[in-house]
């Protein structure tokens, strides 16, 4: 057993944090590869558990297993169905602290962010644990006197699941939860890099009464043997990924060979807009959120910061004076504002998008230098005179750093919003009325805040358009993605 000790004192269960993965319905702490694979701490560098690394065979037999009880599980009610979600929502909330902790150690967020982020995973599953019993279908006038048409909504079957390492818990509950809610088993594969979280949520998930075989939680280092046997094995339905456009892309294409029906929730490049009758303090405190949440690790995250010029200068100074206050450190330490970066890749790109900026005239307003703790620590960073040449204006930073863009017209500003292959979250501030709804519908973004930086609940249907995928999780259009739609045409009716 090699579970770092500083973890397990900090937590009042420590039968939440498994060197194992759950597969077929068993814990196995061990693969018949003979591989393992540590998970370590991106604050500290501390190895907090070492995982069995797990093979090609062995997801195909966790998806054997899926296969059969799905057909069990299906055939439950949703009220039943919907107590066993409720029995591991209750069970999340009561173990919160200590997912928060987990998720800290692995992820490196500050603790309070991770507690937020337990109790937003936590409201997918209560959602989705009540949506169990409306997943109603429809009746149609029929076609002919004699004819009665019914639509049906069945569950897929068997859902594959892949997720990335920047939401570790929620991730797990917002698509685990409408799959099981409406009938469907999982093979889920978190991140290599935060596996912890998702193991802690199926050992409560077992504990809830979720059968046994209906979710397996797969560690395993080598994500293309997940991705090649999920996409080529005939049991599985469906793949629900979140992640990289790049890897989707490559999952979309893999995915074709047996046409499986695909949710995709990919890279995005959010443009965050102050217009020049917006309330300046309001739109501060939206990029703060929208910008620094995470430290930047967000898909939905403001990626480029447009300020109408005749407000640019109040708008860089207030949001300046509000980043420099920021305090930078490990998660566990209090009134920590941003933690650590997952890793040195992560670090690296963040340093490339501001060299890159300044080479070209960008100035630094705040930030921009290595911070002391050095590490996976970063300065969170305010740049002006950005310019759309520049790396940050079209790639995804992934980190704390806001570049300002200026610009006069409207027109203007959707013409560079839009100019850019994602669209997934986009906001804007402003007050007029006539202003906000031609906005609104103007940006191509399949989720767009208005003067709010905070768009996350449960109970709105969250994914994008164009290469920031497809599919929706949360809400009442969430459960769509997990079932299929039956027409029943009753003929020979007497009339
Ligand atoms: N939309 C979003 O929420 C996210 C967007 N991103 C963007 O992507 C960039 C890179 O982040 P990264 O974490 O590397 O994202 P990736 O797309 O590489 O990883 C996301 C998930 O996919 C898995 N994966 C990677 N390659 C394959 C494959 N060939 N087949 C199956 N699964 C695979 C990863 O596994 P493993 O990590 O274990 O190899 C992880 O579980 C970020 O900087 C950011 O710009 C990143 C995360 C989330
Ligand atoms: O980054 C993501 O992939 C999801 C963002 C978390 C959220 O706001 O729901």
């Amino acid at each position: 057993m090699t579970l770092s000790v500083t973890l397990l004192a900090q937590l009042k269960d420590s039968g939440l944090v498994r060197e194992a993965g759950l597969l077929a319905g068993e814990w196995l702490e061990s693969s018949s590869s003979g591989k393992t694979f540590g998970v370590t701490n991106p604050s500290s560098g501390e190895v907090l558990a070492v995982l069995p690394d797990f093979t090609r065979a062995e997801i195909s037999a966790a998806i054997d297993t899926a296969y059969v009880v799905q057909k069990e599980w299906a055939g439950r009610t949703g009220k039943e169905r919907a107590a066993v979600l409720r029995r591991w929502y209750d069970l999340v909330v009561a173990n919160a602290d200590d997912l928060a902790i987990i998720l800290t150690s692995e992820m490196g967020k500050p603790l309070a962010e991770s507690k937020g982020e337990v109790l937003y995973g936590a409201s997918y599953i209560e959602w989705y644990g009540e949506e169990a019993k409306r997943v109603y279908g429809d009746t149609i006038p029929g076609h002919q006197r004699d004819k009665r048409i019914v639509v049906v909504k069945q569950p897929v079957g068997v859902v594959a699941a892949i997720t990335p390492w920047n939401f570790p818990s929620a991730m797990v509950a917002r698509k685990v939860a409408p799959a099981l809610a409406v009938g469907c088993s999982m093979v889920f594969k978190p991140a290599a890099l935060t596996p912890l979280s998702a193991i802690a949520l199926a050992v409560l998930a077992e504990r809830a009464g979720v059968p046994a075989g209906l979710l397996s939680v797969v560690p395993i280092t080598h994500s293309a043997n997940f991705g090649d046997e999920v996409c080529e094995n005939d049991k599985v339905r469906k793949l629900t990924f979140t992640g990289s456009t790049e890897v989707g892309r490559s999952l979309m294409a893999q995915a074709s060979s047996q046409i499986m029906k695909l949710s995709l929730e990919l890279g995005g490049n959010a443009p965050f807009i102050v217009f020049d009758d917006a309330d300046v303090d309001a739109a501060v405190e939206g990029a703060i959120v929208s910008k620094y949440r995470n430290a930047g690790q967000t898909c939905v995250c403001a990626n480029r910061i447009y300020v109408q010029a005749s407000v640019y200068e109040e708008f860089a100074e207030k949001l300046s004076r509000r980043v420099s206050s920021f305090k930078v450190g490990d998660g566990f330490a209090d009134s920590v504002d941003i933690g650590p970066l997952v890793d040195s890749k992560a670090v690296a790109k963040v340093r490339r998008h501001i060299e890159d900026a300044l080479a070209q005239g960008a100035q630094i307003a705040v930030g921009g230098t290595d911070h002391p703790l050095g590490g996976n620590f970063i300065q969170p960073t305010v740049l002006t005179g950005v310019t759309s040449g520049m790396q940050v204006a079209r790639e995804e930073t992934f980190g704390p750093l806001a570049p300002l863009f200026s610009f006069d017209s409207v027109e203007d500003v959707i013409g560079m919003a839009n100019d850019t292959e994602f669209g997934l979250a986009a906001y804007f501030y402003a007050k007029d009325m006539s202003r906000v709804w031609a906005v609104a519908e103007a940006l191509e973004y399949g989720m767009v805040g208005i003067n709010t930086g905070l768009i996350s609940t449960e109970v709105a249907p969250f994914g994008g358009i164009k290469q920031s995928g497809f599919g929706r999780e949360g809400s009442k259009y969430g459960t769509d993605d997990f079932v299929e739609l039956k027409y029943l045409c009753f003929g020979g009716v007497s009339t």
